[in-house]
């Protein structure tokens, strides 16, 4: 799975929409602006779209931070999404579908989607794209979902980083991708949708895990431990519903994990702190300001993990720490057995086993395809 990309440039000025001026929506949108995109950012409180296009800030969500004299923002969905050729959307996932379906009468025949989320519906258990799909009627090549270790804040401050722009369509996910990028956000391409949108989904849940870590108060070994067993357990996870193990070797997995985990910025890793020093997962959700995807997406990640027959006992762990059942004291990285013989350690070699593929034959094409498609999609 090495998409070769053709080459191709963008139209100064493409219009675009980005639904949700929270921390990652405002920050897309400016991502966008500075490459060159027409960015129309919608918020659902008309007081914060009054601040974004007359101030050119968002004090809420991005203290501090100076937005793109050319970023216009509304709170009227209609306005927003006219004549808009790709759509990005950043809302919390649980609120995506009655979100689409106030969108859809304004979308355009051929505008591409593209999820910013890193969450799955609680309800279904369907990742981003599957709800788009499912909501509106659009072919699934003209849908996309960005993930990476993006933390927002460092983006809007012009931090350089890179995310995978990913849809079964390759020109589709190159069309994103060429918007996508500017001076300090590089976009990759690649195919695998699925294992994409896990990536950011999984990662969420140990960064939670490392929180509580955190929150005990345990160092460096703890956390060493449960970031290695814990891409174990999303490469488990992802493979088994179909995705590449490249991808969880990729940006959107190792990469994210990585970001998510050690930054006090992620929401699910102040999230698991908060767990970690005793308060309740009532208490967390109260404390919690912005969206914290992980707390969301533990019940139906263990649903759809049984399903597939896949043990996930770090995530476990952090659902017996939610529920109240497990002491923070005692999380820690769990074999994926119960029993008392010792065990030969359970490797991304094995994980990936399910994928055919050795861990670095498959980190090498990652690598691969990471500077093929850069280097063919970004024209560089
Ligand atoms: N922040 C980050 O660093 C990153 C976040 N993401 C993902 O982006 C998605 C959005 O997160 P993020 O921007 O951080 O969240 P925030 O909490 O910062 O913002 C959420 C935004 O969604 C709006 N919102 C809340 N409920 C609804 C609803 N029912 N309908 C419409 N809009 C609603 C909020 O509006 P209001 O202000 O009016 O409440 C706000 O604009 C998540 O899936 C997250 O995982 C991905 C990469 C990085
Ligand atoms: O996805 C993110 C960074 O890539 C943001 O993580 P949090 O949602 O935990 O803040």
């Amino acid at each position: 799975m090495t998409p070769r990309a053709k080459t191709a440039t963008v139209r100064p000025g493409t219009r675009v929409a980005v639904l949700g001026a929270g921390s990652w929506g405002t920050t897309f949108a400016k991502i966008l602006a500075d490459g060159g995109a027409d960015v129309v950012l919608w918020a659902r409180r008309p007081e914060l779209a009054r601040e974004i296009q007359e101030a050119k800030r968002n004090s809420d969500y991005l203290p501090g931070i100076n937005l793109p004299i050319s970023l216009r923002a509304t709170a009227r969905l209609d306005l927003a999404l006219a004549g808009a050729e790709q759509v990005f959307v950043s809302v919390p996932s649980q609120s995506l579908r009655e979100n689409l379906i106030a969108a859809e009468p304004h979308l355009g025949a051929n505008a591409i989607i593209v999820s910013l989320m890193k969450g799955v519906e609680r309800s279904s258990g369907l990742r981003m794209s599957e709800v788009i799909e499912q909501v509106l009627p659009i072919s699934p090549d003209n849908i996309a979902a960005i993930s990476g270790p993006n933390l927002a804040l460092e983006i809007a401050k012009q931090q350089p980083t890179a995310a995978v722009v990913s849809s079964t369509s390759l020109e589709t996910a190159q069309a994103v991708a060429l918007l996508a990028r500017n001076d300090y956000f590089r976009s990759f391409v690649n195919t695998d949708v699925i294992g994409t949108e896990f990536g950011g989904v999984l990662k969420n849940l140990i960064a939670v895990a490392i929180g509580i870590v955190d929150g005990v108060g345990y160092g460096e070994n703890t956390k060493a431990s449960i970031i290695t067993r814990g891409l174990v357990e999303m490469t488990d996870f992802a493979v088994a519903y179909g995705a590449h193990p490249e991808t969880l070797a990729g940006l959107a997995g190792l990469g994210d994990l990585i970001a998510t985990c050690q930054s006090p910025l992620s929401r699910n890793n102040t999230a698991g702190r908060l767990l970690g020093q005793g308060y309740s997962q009532s208490d967390v959700v109260k404390q919690m300001q912005q969206t914290t995807e992980g707390l969301a997406s533990v019940g139906p990640i263990l649903e759809l993990a049984k399903a597939k027959g896949v043990e996930m006992p770090i995530v476990e762990q952090v659902r017996q720490v939610l529920a109240g059942t497990l002491n923070p004291r005692d999380i820690a990285p769990h074999l994926t057995t119960d029993s008392d013989e010792p065990q030969g350690e359970r490797t991304l070699d094995d994980a990936q086993a399910h994928g055919g593929a050795a861990l670095w034959g498959s980190v090498k094409r990652a690598f691969d395809q990471l500077r093929n498609s850069g280097r063919g999609s970004l024209g560089d």
